[in-house]
């Protein structure tokens, strides 16, 4: 583990350097990793566990998800089993179904949650609103997380290029005594490029604020404000969509991904930074009751039930389809179409 300093803050992180992948293997050598469910971590966590060499077998109910398994090589009766079959051969129970399906299941899987096995997150939500989902896990399991900061799709790439993805750690429960050397191990083996520590409660309340602000929610409808006063006032719709999004995500995200904002502002005209300097405190101001109130209703488990009621419903899946559909057809995305046909390595 080392000590780093976080813009003053003192905080620990592990990376493989400290912590190996064949420290890893030995920490992780007698158990079997079960992964339940196989949406968007379970593929990235599941085939980066086995590339790894690590003990892997995915629990997955038969369907369109199924199918991916058998794609992927999970093989029926060898490595790929029914949900519960799956939680009692396995020894680290690895929870990456919906959040909304985890409560569901939770009755069925309970009972192969034995002592000395391991229950392991990629989020906090479970537990940490446990109220809500009715996830109390028995006193004789380590409760464990490793939370990708990111989508699961990424951890599989990133993984398959030689990077790893940052992810976030906690262990909720130590019954085994050596619950913080598995999560760390478990972190090392589905490609964490470096592994910072957490809570169930931090985590929780932080990815559902970030996803619902800057990652998702926020920027979706700062486009959209953008884009819809551009058009208002007789902008056509390429010149609305390139001053929007494409400028941003080709040219100048990469330079404060790279170096941070300053480094971005400082390669724009200086016209550009007097007004950048300018408004960046309006918009801060404007939108931090916003802010505020997202956080409070993450904070009260207010979005936490919103989730649990509307992705607990049989046709959740069609309605969140229909919504991106919508999204899609927007003139705004639609445009993003043709302008994405004109980029250069498209041609
Ligand atoms: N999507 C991401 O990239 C991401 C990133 C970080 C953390 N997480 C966390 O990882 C966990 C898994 O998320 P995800 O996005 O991969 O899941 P997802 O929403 O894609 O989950 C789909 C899986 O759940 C199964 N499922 C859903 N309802 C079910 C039910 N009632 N019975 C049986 N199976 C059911 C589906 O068959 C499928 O295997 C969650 O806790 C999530 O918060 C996700
Ligand atoms: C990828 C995200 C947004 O970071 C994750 O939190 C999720 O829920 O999918
Ligand atoms: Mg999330
Ligand atoms: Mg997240």
């Amino acid at each position: 583990m080392a000590e780093m300093n976080f813009g003053g803050v003192i905080e620990t992180v592990v990376t493989s350097k400290e912590f190996s992948l064949e420290k890893a293997h030995e920490v992780l050598k007698n158990e079997t990793i079960a992964v339940i469910g196989y949406g968007i971590q379970g593929p990235g966590q599941a085939c980066n566990l086995r590339d790894n060499g690590f003990n892997v077998i995915v629990g997955q109910r038969e369907g369109k998800t199924y199918e991916k398994c058998l794609k992927d090589g999970w093989v029926p009766g060898k490595t790929l089993f029914p949900i519960e079959e799956a939680c009692k051969k396995g020894t680290i129970i690895c929870m990456l179904l919906s959040d909304a399906g985890q409560i569901a299941v939770w009755p069925k899987i309970k009972p192969y949650l034995t002592a000395g096995k391991t229950l392991y997150y990629s989020h906090g939500f479970a537990i940490n609103w446990q109220d809500r989902t009715g996830v109390v896990p028995p006193s004789d399991i380590d409760v464990i997380m490793v939370a990708p900061k990111g989508s699961g799709t990424s951890l599989r790439t990133m993984f398959c290029e030689g990077r790893g993805l940052n992810c976030s750690y906690a262990v909720y429960q130590d019954a085994s005594g050596n619950a913080e050397e598995k999560t760390i191990a478990f972190g090392i083996g589905i490609g964490a490029g470096y592994l910072f520590k957490t809570t169930f409660q931090r985590e929780a309340t932080s990815d559902l604020t970030g996803e619902r602000g800057s990652l998702m929610g926020a920027i979706e409808g700062l486009f959209e404000a953008q884009y819809d006063v551009l058009r208002a006032h007789g902008h056509s719709p390429s010149e609305a969509f390139n001053e929007t999004v494409e400028e941003l995500t080709q040219s100048l995200m990469p330079l404060f991904g790279e170096k941070g904002m300053d480094w971005m502002y400082a390669n724009c005209s200086t016209t550009a930074q007097r007004g950048a300097l300018d408004w960046a405190p309006r918009f801060r101001e404007a939108i931090k009751p916003v802010m505020e109130w997202l956080y409070l209703s993450v904070k009260t488990g207010n979005e936490a039930q919103i989730a649990i009621d509307k992705n607990s419903q049989p046709d959740y899946r069609d309605k969140l389809n229909k919504e991106l559909e919508d999204m899609r057809n927007k003139e705004m995305w639609q445009a993003g179409v043709t302008v994405r046909t004109l980029r250069p390595e498209n041609n």
